[in-house]
């Protein structure tokens, strides 16, 4: 889709600040990945600076990987704040589901309606309380379920919904897009999925269709990983190779390569 191989050169030409309020496991993964596309990642959670950050930036991303109470805190005063102003805010429900802790502030970010929930099939089950039990931050679910929730999900938010997998959907209300690039040692890495919030953030920095944004960031990851694995022989080697493919992605080998459904 042309659109999208143009928003690649946008985000490029563009840079945008996007903040990051993540997990200690990716800070660095994801940090270095929107370096590599062409955004500025800058990771700020302190209270005393939080909302003068998400005034700076171009997009605030909250992922609720390693939460404790101060963090849980910064979360909430950040999306709070990003609501305020009308700033588009990614929210990565990791882990939803799998405690009481993690549900409870998920309840609390939503009212900050975040532009965007990208996460995995159980974990966007969770959030519209299908009744199921995450394992940990990684997926058990079937697509037709997860789709399923996912337009629940849209209505009660009016958010984008990203459900990311071996299928990627992007869902706004009723409009659902696919992207069918990636590969599945991308499962097993830890921060894929992370990387596609925050990718995403990059993308709703530059693109006030949100709907499109979503899909550029989810083929962007999607043809990085193709590019990766012809040059891998497992995670470890796929994860930096996924780097490069990030920096090196020329708009139309981008175009070319990606496969994507658009309403
Ligand atoms: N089986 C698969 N085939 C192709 N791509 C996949 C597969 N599983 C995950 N991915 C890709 O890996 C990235 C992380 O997705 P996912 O593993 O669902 O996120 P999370 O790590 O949050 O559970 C996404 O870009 C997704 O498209
Ligand atoms: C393993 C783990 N534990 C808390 S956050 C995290 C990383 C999850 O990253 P992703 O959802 O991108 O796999
Ligand atoms: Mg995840």
């Amino acid at each position: 889709m042309e659109q999208i191989s143009e928003l690649l050169k946008k985000l490029r030409n563009q840079s945008p600040l996007v903040q990051s309020i993540t997990n200690y496991v990716v800070m660095n993964n994801t940090a270095n990945a929107l370096l590599a596309a062409g955004a500025s990642p800058i990771m700020a959670h302190a209270h005393s600076e939080v909302k003068d950050m998400v005034n700076l930036v171009g997009a605030l991303v909250i992922n609720i990987g390693t939460l404790d109470e101060y963090w849980s805190e910064s979360m909430l005063i950040a999306a709070e704040h990003a609501h305020s102003i009308q700033k588009p805010w990614v929210l990565d429900p990791v882990g939803a589901g799998a405690t009481p802790y993690r549900n409870e502030l998920l309840s609390k970010l939503l009212p900050f309606k975040p532009t965007v929930i990208r996460g995995n099939a159980s974990e966007i089950m969770s959030l519209t309380s299908v009744n199921i039990k995450s394992k940990g931050v990684d997926s058990t679910n079937t697509s037709d379920e997860a789709i399923e929730a996912g337009i629940l999900l849209s209505s009660q938010t009016d958010a984008v919904v990203v459900i990311s997998g071996e299928v990627d959907y992007i869902i706004e209300r009723n409009r659902i897009s696919q992207v069918k690039n990636g590969n599945p040692i991308m499962a097993k890495i830890t921060g894929m999925g992370c990387t596609a919030s925050a990718l995403t953030g990059a993308f709703v920095a530059i693109e006030k269709d949100y709907m499109l944004a979503c899909t550029a960031a989810m083929a962007l990851m999607g043809v990085a990983g193709d590019l990766a694995a012809e040059k891998s022989e497992g995670p470890g080697t796929l994860q930096l190779h996924f780097y490069d493919a990030l920096y090196n992605l020329q708009p139309e080998e981008f175009g070319e390569r990606m496969i994507v459904k658009y309403p």
